[in-house]
C-alpha cells in the first residue's frame, strides 16, 4: 500500500463512512534535457490554476496506460508512446480520495496544444511554477532523489 498525503484538512477519523478511491493516471513528461512538462488546472475545475502533471480519471474499465493515452490526446493533442506505471500515491483531499497513478512519458506525436484553456511550462528542479498542487509535490521529490538534487524542489 502506498503512503497516504493528507493535503488541506484533517484526515477523516477512523469509523467515518468509507470514501471511494478516485484513480488517476497522470503523465510525466520528459525531454532530454531533463525538463519536464507541467501545466495549470484549467478555470473552473477544483484547484484551479495550480500546477500539476497532465492526466485525468479514469474511466470505467480502462487500464491506467489507456486512460493516460485518452487524457493527453484529449488535453494535450498528443499521441503518447509506451508508458509504465512508474509510482502511486493516494492522496487525501477534502474533495476526494484520489490514487495517482505517475507514469513516465519519454515519446510522444503531435505539438502540444492546450485543449483546455490551461498554461504549460517546461520545468526543471527546483521547479519556478506557483502554486504547485499538492499531491503533485512528490513527484519533486521522487525526481530530485533519482537526480541526487539536493535542495528546495520548488519555490513558494
Ligand atoms: N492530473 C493530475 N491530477 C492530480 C495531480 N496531483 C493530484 O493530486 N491530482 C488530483 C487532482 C484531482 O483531484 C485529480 C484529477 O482529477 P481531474 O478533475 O483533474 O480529472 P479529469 O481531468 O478527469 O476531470 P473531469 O473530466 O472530471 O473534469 O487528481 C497531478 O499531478 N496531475
Amino acid at each position: 500500500m502506498s503512503d497516504l498525503l493528507v493535503a488541506d484538512g484533517e484526515r477523516q477519523r477512523e469509523g467515518g463512512p468509507a470514501r471511494p478511491v478516485v484513480d488517476v493516471a497522470v503523465g510525466v513528461l520528459m525531454q532530454a534535457d531533463s525538463r519536464f512538462l507541467l501545466t495549470s488546472r484549467p478555470p473552473g475545475k477544483v484547484y484551479a490554476g495550480y500546477w500539476e502533471f497532465p492526466g485525468g480519471k479514469l474511466e470505467a474499465g480502462e487500464t491506467v496506460e489507456q486512460a493516460l493515452r485518452r487524457e493527453l490526446q484529449e488535453e494535450l493533442g498528443i499521441t503518447i508512446g509506451d508508458t509504465q506505471l512508474w509510482k502511486t500515491q493516494m492522496v487525501d483531499y477534502p474533495h476526494a480520495l484520489v490514487q495517482l497513478h505517475f507514469c513516465k512519458v519519454w515519446a510522444w506525436q503531435g505539438e502540444l496544444q492546450m485543449r483546455e484553456g490551461q498554461s504549460h511550462a517546461w520545468q526543471d528542479l527546483p521547479v519556478q511554477v506557483v502554486p504547485v498542487l499538492p499531491g503533485t509535490l512528490p513527484v519533486l521529490t521522487w525526481l530530485a532523489q533519482e537526480r541526487l538534487f539536493e535542495g528546495d524542489t520548488h519555490t513558494g
